[in-house]
């Protein structure tokens, strides 16, 4: 174990550009394009993610992030392009049988989900991932070996996550810090390799931001792979191993925060963006 190379030190030989190649990726997608209507959403030439790393996906409003993380997923269909995971082609996998092998991502809680129990929420994720066929999760019988052994994991991953508590309160009764905890939770019941955040400290206050970013770092840690869309730059720049910037639809760069900070490119793409008001980039607003 004491050869393992570190995370940063695994990233440090890695030239900082658009569609670099990762020494051990655990996920590479390739000519990956989706167009809505005349206008073309994603158009990925080539993005690979390092396994074992936070990879941070940023870009401005409408830059097709979260369109992206629906085509590798499986909660959309591509135009064009192939992307494999673990070596495995994913073309054509559906959102659930992705997340067996092994990619989750999370999902907020909908409306059905918040009239639900913590704890069923939990076991739904195990069934698969939540979103499809839930109704479906509860007509089968609950109470065999795989459905104890459910709930065990379940009562670990709340204790885990400071929910214990709330396990037999409804979804819909828990903070918006307390929500995005549960949304990380119930992707970890399916003991993924990769898991994919969706702005994970959106609508979290301050006090909870710190403890998130321990939970993702905590990950990481263990070995699990994260890739997360997040807009607040401070988190982006705390906690990310590698960065890779998208911008109307395409990788315009990548690297880890030192070399994005600096990057022009970025600058005029995605802060330049962000901030309306022209001045010379000084002042940091909110
Ligand atoms: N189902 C859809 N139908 C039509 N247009 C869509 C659809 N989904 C996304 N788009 C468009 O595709 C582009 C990319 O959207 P996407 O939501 O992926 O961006 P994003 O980077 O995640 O943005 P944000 O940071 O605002 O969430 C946008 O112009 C959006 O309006």
């Amino acid at each position: 174990m004491s050869s393992e190379p570190t995370t940063a030190g695994r990233m440090a030989g890695v030239e900082p550009a658009p569609g670099v190649a990762k020494p051990d990726p655990i996920l590479k997608a390739s000519g990956v394009r989706r167009s809505f209507g005349g206008l073309t959403a994603v158009d990925v030439q080539h993005l690979e993610v390092q396994r074992g790393t936070i990879t941070a996906l940023i870009g401005p409003n409408g830059a097709g992030k979260s369109t992206l993380f629906n085509l590798l997923t499986g909660f959309d269909r591509v135009d064009a392009g192939q992307w494999s995971f673990n070596g495995h082609r994913l073309n054509g996998v559906s959102g659930h049988k992705v997340a067996r092998r092994g990619m989750v991502r999370t999902f907020q809680l909908t409306k059905a989900l918040t009239r639900l129990t913590v704890m069923d929420n939990m076991l739904l994720a195990a069934q698969g991932q939540v979103g499809e066929r839930m109704w479906g999760a509860f007509l089968r019988p609950l109470w065999g070996a795989r459905e104890r052994a459910n709930v065990q994991r379940a009562e670990a991953l709340l204790e885990r996550f400071k929910l214990l508590a709330k396990r037999d309160e409804m979804a819909g009764s828990l903070s918006g810090g307390q929500r995005k905890l549960l949304e990380m939770a119930r992707s970890l019941m399916v003991n993924p390799s990769m898991i994919m955040l969706d702005e994970p400290m959106a609508g979290v206050n301050p006090a909870l931001v710190q403890s998130l970013l321990g939970h993702i770092t905590a990950l990481r840690d263990e070995g699990v792979t994260v890739l997360f869309v997040e807009h607040d730059m401070d988190v982006i720049m705390g906690i990310s191993d590698w960065i890779v910037v998208l911008a109307q639809g395409k990788v315009i760069a990548e690297g880890c925060p030192e070399d994005i900070r600096s990057n022009r490119e970025v600058i005029d793409a995605y802060l330049g963006a962000q901030h309306d008001e022209p001045g010379d980039g000084a002042e940091e607003e909110r």
